[in-house]
This record gives structure tokens, sequence and C-alpha cells, in this order.
């Protein structure tokens, strides 16, 4: 097969890749799930015209010059509303969230009276309207403020809570199953032999997916036979997995076994090898409803690639209305070489110039195994195909990494 463009291996990717079913949680599970219906206020809010300092309900005109002296006939509270109504040279002891009793135009606050007993001097001249926060100021009944597709902030969860929705309809979360392979993967701490590599990969995997709103499933690692990693591919399936992500043996190498693997498991490949670095190796296809994404081994490849494709798979499988990286605009810190015909994600550091402009500096070293540089690099620097060398200065386009 040829080297597909990035652009059609994402659309592959991402071919009918719909919204997880719905399902029901309370607010305190809600926080960064994808909402699957708009949701409307069920109340209005403020409810009723309230205060929004503590001090005297009053008539404005009443109150319009210093010095007029009112007779103080009751008190309002937060939650405790006046029965009566303020009449004609009356004022109604009020504080912040009290509701304005019937009559009251205005609020003076207590630092601009003087009282004594059950009268007060007012200092300040009142204004009608003055600090009243009128009904409805906030959102009305039925208006909708949380959108299908949204995935739910810390503000949202409050602004839902004061709508009056103790719970909320969110999608289910996509199932990523991960499976490492690799015959010389050893795990963090362990004492490596010879030629072992300490296994990596799968830390990076499973958070993003997470960050992404995922559940993961770690499937381990494979030892580099048949047997073992279609093993591993049917215990994805038995799982329930919605994706399935390898990672490794995905190249031409005698014990690159995943593509053999997939097949025997009867997976409709949609392609293999992409026109990118890195990550030219990576496979998609299908095994029944599960998504299965090869990612190669090397761990920057790994990681690109499960940014570039794993990523927005994961956002349109959870109904998110967006699912794309936005491409950042940003000018080369220094000059680049031109591009063969394989798109370039390069690991890159940002800096801001005065001007707030961000400033991209690729790092030296691109090699797919150099994960200091993936973990120092703030964005990828995206070099389309048969891009001509650029000078520093010139405009560019990044996609910002997670922090
Ligand atoms: N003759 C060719 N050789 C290679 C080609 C090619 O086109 N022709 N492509 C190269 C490219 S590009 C890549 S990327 C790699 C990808 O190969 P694989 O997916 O088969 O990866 P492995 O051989 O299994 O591993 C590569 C490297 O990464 C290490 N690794 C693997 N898994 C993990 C892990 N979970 N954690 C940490 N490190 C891992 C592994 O030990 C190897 O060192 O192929 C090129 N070759
Ligand atoms: O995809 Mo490979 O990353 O070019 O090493």
């Amino acid at each position: 097969m040829a080297l597909m463009p990035v652009s059609d291996a994402l659309a592959a990717v991402l071919a009918g890749a719909e919204p997880q079913p719905e399902e029901m949680v309370v607010l305190d599970q809600a926080f960064h799930r994808v909402l699957a219906r708009d949701v409307a206020a069920r109340r209005t809010q403020p409810p009723e015209a309230m205060s929004a300092m503590d001090g005297y309900a009053v008539r404005a005109s009443d109150a319009a010059t210093i010095d007029s002296q009112l007779t103080v006939i009751g008190e309002v509270a937060a939650g405790r509303p006046f029965a009566g109504s303020v009449g004609t040279g009356e004022a109604v002891r009020i504080f912040t969230g009290g509701v304005v009793p019937a009559g009251a135009d205005a609020v003076v606050i207590q630092e601009d009276t003087v009282a004594d007993g059950k009268r007060i001097t007012i200092k300040e001249a009142a204004l009608p309207g003055r600090h009243i926060r009128r009904a409805g100021v906030d959102f009305a009944e039925g208006d909708v403020l949380l959108r299908k597709g949204t995935r739910l902030t810390d503000r949202d969860l409050a602004l839902a809570a004061a709508m009056n929705h103790p719970q909320l309809p969110v999608r289910r979360r996509p199932k990523v199953a991960i499976l490492a392979t690799g015959d010389e993967l050893v795990m963090p701490g362990s004492a490596p032999g010879p030629g072992q590599i300490v296994y990596s990969n799968g830390y990076a995997l499973h958070a993003l997916a997470r960050q992404e709103g995922a559940d993961t499933i770690d499937l381990g690692v494979a030892a580099d036979t048949l047997d073992a990693t279609t093993s591993g591919i049917r215990r994805a399936r038995e799982s329930g997995a919605d994706i399935l992500i390898t990672t490794g043996g995905a190249s031409v190498g005698d014990h690159d076994l995943v593509q053999q693997a997939l097949k025997a498991e009867g997976i409709a490949m949609s392609f293999w090898k992409i026109a990118m670095r890195p990550g030219k190796p990576m496979m998609h296809g299908r095994i029944g409803a599960m998504r299965v994404i090869g990612l190669p081994g090397n761990p920057v490849s790994s990681y690109v690639c499960a940014f570039l494709f794993m990523v927005p798979l994961i956002r349109a499988l959870s109904g998110r209305s967006v699912i794309h990286h936005r491409r950042e605009r940003a000018v080369l810190g220094r000059d680049v070489g031109a591009n063969d015909v394989r798109e370039d994600y390069l690991r890159a550091r940002l800096e801001l110039r005065d001007d707030g402009t961000p400033i991209v500096l690729p790092v030296n070293h691109q090699d797919s195994s150099l994960l200091a540089n993936l973990a120092a690099a703030q964005a990828l620097l995206v070099r389309a195909p048969f891009a001509p060398k650029a000078e520093a200065g010139t405009p560019c386009e990044v996609l910002l990494l997670p922090v």
C-alpha cells in the first residue's frame, strides 16, 4: 500500500464514528463529561428582584435627598422574604440576596445611612434600581445555556446546579484498550538485561486517552509471537473495547506481527503507512465494531500518532462538537530545511516575543526514539509535504501539546 496523506488517514479513522449512547450522571460525576443534549434552565435566576447589598429597601423618591428620614418597618434576609410592602416614608432592613419587598425600588447601603432605633437618616441619595438585581438578570427559565457536545467545565457544573439540574445527560465514555508488543520490554524499576528496553509508551497513551475522557483497559505487553498478539487482540474484544490501540510491531521486521495478528482476527484494514514523520507505519482498521489503531513502537511515533488520530477519534465517539486539534499560528524561531513527501510534526519549544507572538524553536534532534525531547516540547511544528525551506521569522502552524 502507498503512503496515505495524513488528512485522508484522519478521515478514514473518523469515518462513521458515532457518539456513544447517552447516560445520566449526577453533577459530582459530570466534570469533563460530554453533554448528550442541550440543557435548558429549569428556573429563572434570580427568580425575583434581589438586593446586591446590605442596607435598606426604600422607595427611591422618598430617599432622593440627603437627610430624608424613613421608618424601618421590618427585615428581609436571604431566604426570608418580607410579607408586607414598603409604603411612603418607610424602609425595610435588607441583606445581600434578600428579596426586594413590594413597593421598594432601590436599596440604600447601610454605610450611607445613620440608624437610630426604627428611624434611619439617608446620607446618600437613592437612585431607582440601585443595588437591585432584577429577576432573570442571570438567566430565564427555558434558556439553553449548555449545549450538546460541550465537555463540561468546572463552571458549567455550577451553572447546571443553578439551573436546578441535579444530573445531566452525557455520553458514555469510550473504552480504549491498549496492547503493547515486544519481547524486549521490561517494566520501569526493573533491572533491564542486555538489549532490553524499559516499557514507556503505554504510560503516555493511557494518560492521553483518559485526559480525553476515555476509560482505558491495560492489556499489558504481548510477546513477539502470533499467539500472544492474537490473544491480546481477543482480550480487547472480550473487554468490549471501542478502540484497540496497539503499540510496536507495526513495521516490516520479522518480529513485527501486529498486522498479521489483526488479519488473523478478521480486521478490515483501512490503511497501513502514512505520509508522515514520525509515525509512518501506523495502521488502522476495524474488527467488528472495534476500531483499531496500530501505532508504531518508537516512543515519539507512538505518542504523536495517538495525539493526531486517537484523540480526535475519542472525541468523536464521545460526541464532542469540537474534535479536531486547533492549528495555532506562530513564527519560526530558526531556519528549517525543505521537507520531503512525509508531513512533518517536529517537536518544538515555544517562546513568547515581547509583543506576544509565539516563536517556535524545533529541537535539534528529531529521531523518533528521543523521549526527553518530546517531554520538553510544548508544540508540534507542522510542515506540509514538500514545504520549501523556510527562514526564521516565517509564519508557521503548530499544534499545542497537552500540559
Ligand atoms: N526497513 C524498514 N524499517 C523500518 C521502517 C521502514 O519503513 N522500513 N520504518 C521505521 C519507522 S518510521 C518506525 S516508526 C519503526 C516502527 O517500528 P515498529 O512499530 O515495528 O516498532 P518496534 O520495532 O516494535 O519498536 C521500535 C522501537 O521502539 C521500542 N518500543 C516499542 N514498544 C515500546 C514501548 N511500549 N515502550 C518503549 N519502547 C518501545 C522498541 O524497543 C524499539 O526500540 O520502524 C522503523 N523501521
Ligand atoms: O515513524 Mo518513524 O517515527 O519515522 O521513526
